[in-house]
């Protein structure tokens, strides 16, 4: 598991790792790893030129250690001080001392450079950039260096992902002590680059239970459901799919190609488009109206394709695990769903998730984890909200929420969704927990895009058909 704490959390920790070890040790280990890091970016480090972004705390302070190191190590180190009279004094008397030049011409120094580190904010930073230091991070960005982001990239929030102005795009991160949640949550992980973790003795020192955590295969290869010698098709679950339309019979079609790849022993199908589920699946049960009367079921899925359809309602009345995807969640009432004895799952994308909130769609994508917590709170649910870096809350805020770290955009493709809530349904029907079945679901249905699309467009029967492949993938040490 891939843990991320808050800034709180974290600066509580450094506190009592610094009443620890000798003043100013931890900031020396940040700089070594970072320079160490930028090193090893480098062809030589003998003769390459180096800026620094210098702001105001000690993320600046970081940058000049750093950026004293290599100089010591022949590197030509120019530092563009966006706070002068609060640039951090030893760091920058440090800097001084081994060589490094204070520039007097930002953007010249930035014109020929072959790194820049941004030391402008780390977690104390707020707001997006200042306005003085907007320019400088343009022309870093628009040179030919590598920028490389000190601890995370200036201008994100480290606490929420949120990009509420102007920040620096990195083409790598290196992160000190644990990773913050900002750097694993779009928007703001789209300026991380690849994120790099230094060790500077912070873990002992953080709680067991992150804010935030993202499975890795290790993780998924542990929850995911294995049958058992004795096993046969109803102890493995059997999951229950009411889905599609006259309009939409597809969706109905997908949600089952989902299901069937994710673990249960049967599927079940029930509504209007039996016709087009049987003939592309023979193996799928069909049934007829109404849910209740389709046999034995541990999960339900609701919703895809459904438009105005029945099916909700009546799904919400068992006593088994339900999610609600697409269609269902239109106009879905939240007392009906905190009235459930059994856990449901909803899995909006961000549109739903914005209707259910009576908020913009630019609010839930800009602020997706404050989203998550809100849906899943108000509904007393675990909520999915798909898109990019997906996100998992459960109906306890005591819970870690869950980032899937596998996505890729190429899921952006119609019918994707259906083929996830069918999966994820399957791994509920196979006796997953909601929050392990909706991060497992989406571990795999990101994994099975990757592997279907080796960086080309894919179909949503692909990216179903690669599911084995990638559940395969997973088991895989
Ligand atoms: N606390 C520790 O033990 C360690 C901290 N380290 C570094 O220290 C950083 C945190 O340092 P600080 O708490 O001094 O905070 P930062 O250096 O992240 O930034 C705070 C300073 O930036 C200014 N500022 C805030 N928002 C701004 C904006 N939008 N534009 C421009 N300036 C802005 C503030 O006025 C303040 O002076 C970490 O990110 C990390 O890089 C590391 O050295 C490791 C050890
Ligand atoms: N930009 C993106 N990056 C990564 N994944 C994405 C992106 N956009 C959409 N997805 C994923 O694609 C799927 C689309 O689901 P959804 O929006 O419900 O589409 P549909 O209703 O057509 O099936 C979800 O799993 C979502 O997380
Ligand atoms: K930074």
């Amino acid at each position: 598991m891939r843990h991320a704490y808050s800034v709180e959390t974290v600066r509580a920790a450094e506190a009592e790792l610094m009443a620890r070890v000798p003043e100013g040790a931890l900031m020396q280990r940040a700089a070594a790893g970072l320079a160490a890091a930028v090193a090893g970016l480098l062809p030589r480090v003998y003769g390459a030129r180096v800026v620094l972004l210098v702001g105001s705390g000690d993320n600046g302070g970081d940058a000049l250690y750093a950026g004293a190191r290599l100089a010591r190590r022949g590197a030509a180190v120019a530092a563009v001080l966006l706070a002068p009279d609060r640039a951090h004094r030893q760091g920058l008397a440090a800097f001084r001392k081994a060589g490094g030049q204070v520039a007097e011409d930002p953007f010249a120094v930035l014109a020929v450079a072959d790194v820049v580190l941004d030391g402008i904010t780390g977690i104390g930073g707020h707001g997006g950039l200042r306005p003085d230091a907007v320019p400088v991070a343009r022309a870093a960005r628009g040179s030919n260096a590598m920028v490389v982001a000190v601890d995370l990239p200036s201008g994100i929030e480290a606490d929420t992902g949120e990009v509420t102005g102007e920040a620096l795009r990195a083409d790598a991160t290196v992160t000190f002590g644990t990773y913050k949640q900002g750097l694993l949550i779009d928007p703001a992980r789209e300026h991380t680059g690849a994120v790099r973790l230094v060790d500077i003795g912070l873990e002992p020192h953080l709680p067991s239970v992150p804010d935030l955590e993202a499975l890795q295969h290790t993780d998924v290869a542990q929850l995911l459901p294995v049958p058992a010698a004795e096993s046969d098709k109803y102890r493995r679950g059997v999951v229950g799919v009411v889905a599609g339309s006259a309009r939409y019979p597809g969706a109905a079609v997908l949600a089952v190609a989902g299901a069937l790849r994710g673990g249960a022993g049967a599927v079940r199908y029930v509504g209007p488009a039996a016709d087009a589920v049987i003939a592309r699946f023979p193996e799928a049960l069909v049934h007829g109206w109404p849910p209740s009367r389709a046999g034995r079921v541990q999960a339900w899925v609701v919703g895809p394709g459904l438009g105005d359809g029945p099916g909700v309602q009546e799904v919400l009345d068992t006593d088994v695990p339900v999610l609600v995807d697409a269609d269902g969640l239109r106009g879905l009432d939240p007392d009906a769903v905190r009235a459930r004895k059994a856990p449901t799952l909803l899995t909006p994308h961000a549109g739903e998730a914005a209707a259910l909130l009576g908020v913009d769609r630019g609010e839930v994508e800009g602020a997706r984890l404050g989203t998550v917590r809100a849906l899943a709170a108000k509904y007393g649910a675990t909520v999915l909200l798909k898109g990019s870096t997906t996100l998992v809350a459960g109906p306890d805020e005591r819970t870690p929420v869950r980032v899937n770290p596998t996505g890729t955009s190429w899921l952006a493709t119609a019918g994707s969704g259906d083929v996830l809530s069918g999966l994820a349904g399957s791994l509920l029907a196979a006796g997953l927990a909601p929050l392990d079945a909706a991060s497992v679901a989406a571990y795999l249905h990101g994994l099975a895009a990757r592997l279907a699309s080796h960086d080309a467009p894919v179909a949503a029967h692909d990216v179903a058909t690669a599911i084995p492949r990638a559940w395969r993938d997973a088991r895989t040490p």
